[in-house]
């Protein structure tokens, strides 16, 4: 079993040294079900830093403190505590990664958002023993695109969008055209291509096969089509002021439209042609929206989701999944409900992995997919690129499907990956980091070990990280 031995930092003050032990390397060459190897890598910890910073404010000008004076120190501190939870919050390097939602027929859905919407597949995700399908599409690279990732739950065809769930906003650049194709594939527009009433912006608005709204919006090219996820709110104020303090969003504009009695900020990390915003909508008088089951949450990348949970908190933000590790992989995570009960989780930074080509033995069942579950960077440079440890490990953890989804053929396990090939035996060539090799054992073993019901033998996939 892997044991992950905490030990005192004495590498540097702002990361702690984990020893990461386990089989020896010849595990390479044996079928163990789960392979690690002795390694040592770095998490830079920065609550530790932190930490270190807050101690030093206890200290008096004799290095003593009178009860009073600690009184007083104590409140100027918790002061300069949050103050400084707040003031991270505005430095940490954040993007709107995904929004999550069901829906009651995945490929009904997908074929919907990649003929009609011009959505791309990155991939689908079984999780036969939760009982659920993932299907993750978007207009780009998942590194630098906003995803939406579907939730199919076995045996549920519906879903109650509730009232306060308003739109997923399109970039096109022609309404009337995307209307028409839309209509020529059977979809349902709701609203005819023309100007937004009280504006000038040409908007049409249609919905997804599970009655989702999508509002077409006609801009020029723009790089992030996926432009917009509406939500209604009951207090505007309030939540500009929690996603401004709690995720370090920017009002990127506000809008009254006293017509139609509506009020709209857009909230975001940058320019509403480039990134997804969200739309927060204010309808005059209506503080409270019944909010359905099938809107899940939008999930935000964070460089340290501790942190974030202490400014969510300072902000008035409900802590709904204490700050972690997900189980079986190292990608760190929190969630929270804002101000109305929407959703928000926030996600360590991970590297995206592209698997650029992957070669098995033959086997006895060929791959249906094979996608990383993810990658965690061991920390980042002050450039933001991905840091690297003094030997070049990453950790990952890949989850490996076969084909024909039998139980039991699903492998994940969790490796150390030198960004080197000294490290794997079956390199064919030395790529320079970032690429990196996952290798295989030789034919006769198997490197990501047996499973219960046949061995899934894989020889090694060329990996190009691309960090954020
Ligand atoms: C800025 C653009 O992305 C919009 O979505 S504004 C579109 C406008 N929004 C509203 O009316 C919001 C208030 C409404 N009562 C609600 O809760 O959705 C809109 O939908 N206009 C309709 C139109 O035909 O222009
Ligand atoms: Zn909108």
């Amino acid at each position: 079993m892997v044991r992950i031995i905490p030990m005192a930092s004495s590498i540097k003050p702002h990361s702690r040294l984990w020893v990461l032990q386990g089989t020896p390397a010849s595990a390479f060459l044996s079928p163990s079900p789960i392979l690690i190897v002795e390694s040592l890598y770095f998490i830079s910890h920065a609550s530790q830093s932190f930490g270190l910073r807050t101690s030093k404010l206890f200290k008096g000008k004799s290095g003593g403190v009178s009860l009073s004076g600690a009184r007083s120190a104590a409140q100027a501190s918790t002061a300069t505590t949050q103050e400084n939870a707040l003031e991270w919050v505005k430095k940490d390097k954040r993007r709107m990664l995904h929004v999550v939602y069901c829906v009651g027929d995945l490929d009904r859905t997908i074929k919907f958002y990649t003929e009609c919407l011009g959505m791309k597949l990155l991939r689908k995700r079984d999780i036969p023993e939760e009982r659920y399908t993932n299907a993750f599409l978007c207009y780009g690279p998942e590194d630098s695109h906003f995803v939406i990732e579907l939730t199919y739950n076995y045996g549920v065809d519906k879903y109650d969008i509730g009232a306060g769930f308003g739109h997923f906003g399109i970039a096109v650049d022609d309404v009337a055209k995307t209307v028409d194709l839309i209509k020529a594939k059977g979809g349902i527009v709701t609203r005819e291509p023309g100007p937004v009433k009280g504006g000038q912006t040409v908007i049409a608005f249609i919905e997804d096969p599970d009655g989702y709204k999508f509002e077409l919006l006609e801009r020029g090219p723009t790089l992030e089509p996926f432009c917009q996820i509406m939500l209604r709110v009951g207090d505007l104020d309030r939540s500009i002021e929690f996603y401004q303090k709690a995720y370090g969003m920017e009002l990127l504009r506000k809008r009254d439209n006293p017509e139609y009695k509506y009020t709209i900020a857009m909230m975001g990390y940058g320019p509403e042609d480039k990134n997804a915003v969200m739309e927060l909508t204010y309808n005059y008088g209506v503080t409270e929206y019944d909010k359905g089951n099938a809107y899940a949450q939008i999930a935000i990348g964070s460089d340290d989701v501790y942190r974030t949970a202490e400014a969510i908190k300072l902000s008035g933000g409900k802590i709904t999944r204490e700050p972690g590790p997900l189980p079986g992989i190292s990608t760190k995570i929190t969630a929270c409900h804002d101000p109305d009960g929407w959703k928000t989780c926030s996600h360590d930074f991970v590297g995206h992995v592209s698997w650029s080509n992957f070669e098995f033995l033959a086997s006895s069942r060929s791959y249906s997919d094979f996608h990383p579950v993810a990658i965690v960077f061991n920390g980042r440079c002050k450039s933001g690129s991905p840091c690297v440890n003094v030997n070049g490990c990453f950790i990952f953890s890949v989850r490996i499907c076969c084909s024909d989804g039998l139980p039991g053929c699903d492998l994940s396990y969790v490796a150390l990956l030198r960004n080197s090939t000294e490290f794997c035996p079956f390199a064919r060539d030395s790529q320079p980091s970032p690429h990196a090799r996952l290798c295989g054992a030789s034919s006769a073993g198997n490197l990501l070990g047996a499973v219960t019901t046949t061995t899934c033998l894989l020889r090694w996939a060329c990996i190009s990280l691309v960090g954020y």
